[in-house]
């Protein structure tokens, strides 16, 4: 009853007050399905004696994101039309000079066994700032660390969000969720990065792999790696992979004899596949069904 009724209340006529109504559904949360993928794979990665590599910057600077990669300045994925690059700062200034110097020899010169890229490396290219277009750039930071200390073999992981200045459509958006696992130790080889894979996917419900030759500029052998989805009824493929070239691991600082194996999945496309989202906006907003 409002002040509208005064007194005209008296003549009108109530239902009876239902006090068992059960009134409106109340509903319960539930975890949105990347963060129940996520946890599922960090899970999987403990269980296999990997260590959680710190992710908490998306703001990297060309250097750790490229330089340190091998990857060539003029290389395309280093155009603005792939990366964001940051105005403000634009610049990072922090950088190990002795380490930035073997760097920019082994892009102009080569060493170790390599013949380089012969083009003249420029610092101010390595210091702009950018949005992490992977977090391989993690990986480069935490593979330096480890070459400034007496070496022991270490297995990392991590899980976060990259940025790609890309169009965006049914499956991709300018960020996503980057998987990556590595394994760093003295003689590693391309059958140690398989056996891991199959360890690791096999984990995630998927056993039959395939393996294809790929490139990549930090990686010598590289694989795509592709499995069989029964539900899809075809070849899916899963992720890339591939061995950090000596061109990036030898300048850190690392033994000769050291190697390090290393894949990359997003966290993205398991969801969409293990949840039937055919359309990745779905995973955002307000529609996400669990
Ligand atoms: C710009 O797009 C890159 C992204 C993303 C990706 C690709 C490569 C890496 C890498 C790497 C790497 C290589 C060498 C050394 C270190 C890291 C990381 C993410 C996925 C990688 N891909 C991908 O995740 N596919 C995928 C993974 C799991 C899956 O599970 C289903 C339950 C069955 C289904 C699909 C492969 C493709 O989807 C690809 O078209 C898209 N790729």
């Amino acid at each position: 009853l409002t002040f509208v009724f005064s007194g005209d209340w008296k003549d009108l006529e109530f239902k009876e007050y239902n006090f068992s109504a059960k009134g409106q559904p109340v509903g319960g949360g539930s975890l949105h399905p990347l963060l129940k993928v996520r946890q599922q794979i960090k899970m999987i990665f403990l269980q296999m004696g990997f260590e959680e590599m710190p992710t908490n910057n998306f703001v990297e600077s060309s250097f750790w994101n490229f330089d340190a990669l091998f990857q060539p300045q003029q290389h395309p994925a280093r155009d603005s039309h792939d990366t964001f690059f940051l105005q403000v700062p634009s610049t990072t200034k922090m950088l190990p000079e002795d380490y930035v110097e073997r760097v920019k020899h082994v892009h102009e010169f080569g060493g170790y066994g390599s013949r380089g890229y012969g083009y003249e490396w420029k610092r101010e290219e390595a210091n702009k700032n950018l949005l992490r277009t992977h977090t391989t750039a993690v990986s480069s930071r935490m593979l330096y660390s480890l070459a400034q200390k007496n070496f022991v073999p270490k297995k990392y992981f991590s899980i976060d969000r990259v940025f790609r200045n890309e169009a965006v459509d049914r499956t991709h958006l300018a960020e996503f969720h980057q998987i990556e696992g590595l394994v760093c130790d003295r003689n590693l080889s391309l059958g140690h990065l398989i056996g891991v894979l199959n360890d690791f996917f096999s984990r995630l419900g998927m056993s039959k792999l395939k393996f294809k030759p790929a490139y990549n500029p930090y990686t010598e052998p590289s694989m795509e790696i592709f499995s069989y989805h029964e539900g899809l009824e075809k070849w899916v493929e899963i992720g890339n992979s591939g061995m950090f070239r000596p061109e990036m691991l030898r300048p850190m600082g690392l033994p000769a004899d050291v190697r390090v194996i290393a894949w990359g999945l997003s966290l993205e496309r398991p969801t969409m596949i293990l949840y039937g989202v055919d359309n990745i906006r779905d995973l955002f907003g307000p529609k996400v069904r669990t």
